[in-house]
């Protein structure tokens, strides 16, 4: 018999996740349908989205073998019923409070930075690149963690070693441009490009430095489709550029509209359902049908 989550303590509701207390060493990291796009918590759920996302973690954690918090399988029985399948039992770390980002292209927040200095994260690159630009090898651009509705600040290396210390900003930096270069080789060879990535570490109460949070998910990396993919185009989200491109081109709703986006038509809810769905089983190679939860 499973726990009912009402069981547990919530200690943190995110934009589009929960996280609850099981007991003193363990949480419960709850990934819900919920979709956000230009700021927005849209109204309209993607059925399956936290299960896909969560299938999508596990697949990570496993395949590139990195020491993480994870503390049980996705059918741990002190999940409850009502997330089986998006939720998992995770160990309590003392987190790292730096967002560990790698890029291997060149958009979003970087592309503005490197356009006004010529630099990311006071990483120099080479002049000439543009929105979409391949960044080879792959680069460390950390931020710092934003409050609630603020978005991260990028800092230095430099900064993060002030912070944190010179010997543990070493090793986030190579962890993440380790574990995040790994990644994008796996999504890569199956035609999907993970742009960039933001992962988060913690700390165990032995001292290990554990990767934590969600790994290499659309709500955490850029994933573009590399069939598209031209040198130097700005490709759109494999994940989430159907209900952009609803939104902005035929609801009639715009992003200065001041008011909240609408609710989302049935059928780009299942064509952006279906297009998660896509995205793992290309990359892990295995059936979502096969994925614990969802509709008994
Ligand atoms: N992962 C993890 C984790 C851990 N293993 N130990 C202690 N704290 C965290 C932790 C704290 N904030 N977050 C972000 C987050 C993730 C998921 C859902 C949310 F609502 C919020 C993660």
């Amino acid at each position: 018999m499973r726990p009912e989550l009402s069981e547990y303590t919530p200690i943190y509701s995110g934009k589009v996740r929960e996280l609850y207390e099981i007991d003193g060493e363990h949480l419960l990291l709850v990934a819900s349908d919920r979709i956000s796009a230009y700021d927005y918590v849209l109204d309209t759920p993607i059925p399956d989205k936290g299960r896909v996302l969560t299938a999508m973690s596990v697949f990570f954690f496993d395949a590139l073998g990195v020491p993480n918090h994870l503390a049980g399988p996705a059918d741990d029985p002190r999940i409850p019923e009502s997330v089986l399948g998006r939720a998992l039992v995770t160990r309590r770390l003392d987190m790292v409070p730096v967002e560990c980002v790698a890029r291997g292209y060149l958009t979003g927040s970087g592309l503005k930075e490197y356009r006004a200095n010529g630099e990311v994260c006071g990483v120099p690159l080479p002049e000439g690149l543009v929105d979409g630009s391949r960044i080879d090898p792959p680069i460390f651009t950390p931020a710092t963690k934003a409050a609630v509705g603020d978005h991260d600040e990028n800092v230095s290396f430099e900064r993060v070693a002030e912070d944190v210390g010179i010997e543990l900003a070493t090793r986030l930096r190579d962890l993440t441009l380790d574990v995040y270069g790994r990644g994008a080789d796996i999504a890569r060879t199956r035609g999907i490009i993970l742009a960039d990535t933001k992962f988060e570490f913690g700390l165990s109460s032995d001292g290990d430095l554990l990767l934590a949070d969600e790994v290499l998910t659309p709500d955490s990396s850029r994933y573009w489709d590399g069939a598209l993919y031209e040198p130097g185009t700005v490709l759109p989200s494999f994940d989430k550029q159907i209900v952009r491109d609803w939104l902005t081109k035929d609801s009639g709703w715009s992003t200065d509209a001041g008011a909240p986006p609408p609710a989302l038509p049935a059928e780009v809810v299942e064509r952006t359902r279906a297009r998660y769905i896509e995205a793992y089983e290309r990359i892990s190679g295995l059936s979502f049908a096969d994925w614990p939860g969802g509709a008994a």
